[in-house]
């Protein structure tokens, strides 16, 4: 069952049309990826999913109701929760405390005594229950991405939009990365579409992958398709194709490091 529905989605900024008619399907219980060019669009969709944007036409459908023209509270509420690129946590606040605005405001917890229990829960599903206590403007990078996923989950989501959460990080930290995302799809239910350019990683977290480009879906596969699809490679993979592997059955993948590749279209 679709979980997340676009129904030939247009958006433009003054005269620059971004998205022209894009449709996508999210399945329930999958890890959906959407890869493009730099300036495809890939945010600006996440943004009308979350409903910081609103659409020119098009429907977006969630769990079987049409929320195109929701309230951002309330699609959080209904049960999509996000991240950003750049995180943001709350500055003077514990790590523990950062997820509490978003427990009592959209995961439905009353009590502050639940709420800080659940905190923490999170925090040790991301590997963070140590630094409960630290403030969160003292974590590392990598800390405080798996932060903004703890924060995001905070809101209790059925749907997890995860703008980037790869870039920047260590090999190792993908790694760890890839097995979070994993083990929230597994151990909470949470179906999941993550914008990235970290290929490796996208090909091999990801059960489909949907290609964004010149403001339409060009491609929606398995990733071993993707990766060998020729209008895919000329629009955005470009020469980094043999660095694209799709984990560990790949004959492709290099071993230095993890391939981020954003070649292609630019803006
Ligand atoms: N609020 C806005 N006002 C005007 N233009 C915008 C706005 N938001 C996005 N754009 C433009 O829309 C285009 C798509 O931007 P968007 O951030 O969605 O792309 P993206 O695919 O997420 O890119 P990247 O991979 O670099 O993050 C870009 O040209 C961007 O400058």
């Amino acid at each position: 069952m679709a979980l997340l529905e676009l129904r030939d989605i247009e958006k433009s900024f003054g005269g620059l049309r971004v998205l022209e008619g894009v449709s996508m399907t999210v399945e329930e219980g999958s890890i959906q990826g959407l890869i493009g060019p730099n300036g495809a669009g890939k945010t600006t969709l996440f943004n009308l999913v979350s409903g910081l944007l609103r659409a020119d036409n098009g429907t977006i459908v969630f769990d079987g109701t049409d929320i195109t023209d929701r309230a951002p509270k309330h699609i959080a509420r209904d049960g999509v929760g996000r991240t950003f690129q750049l995180t943001r946590p709350y500055p003077g606040m514990t790590t523990q405390d950062n997820l509490l605005p978003g427990l009592v405001y959209a995961g439905g917890y009353d009590r502050v005594s639940e709420a800080r229990a659940r905190a923490l829960e999170l925090l040790d599903l991301v590997d963070l229950a140590d630094l409960a206590h630290e403030e969160s403007r003292d974590l590392t990078m990598s800390e405080q991405k798996r932060l903004e996923i703890a924060r995001a989950l905070a809101t209790e989501p059925k749907l997890l939009l995860l703008d980037e959460v790869f870039a920047g990080l260590s090999h190792e930290d993908v790694a760890r990365q890839i097995e979070l995302i994993d083990g929230i799809r597994d151990e909470l239910d949470v179906t999941i579409l993550l914008i990235e350019h970290v290929m490796e990683a996208t090909m091999t977290v990801c059960d489909r992958v949907g290609v964004l480009a010149n403001g339409t879906i060009i491609a929606e596969d398995v990733p071993d398709e993707i990766v060998h699809d020729e209008q895919v490679i000329d629009v955005y993979l470009g020469s980094g194709r043999d660095e694209v592997g799709t984990g560990a059955d790949s004959d492709a993948t290099p071993d230095e490091d993890v391939p981020e590749t954003g070649g292609g279209l630019d803006g």
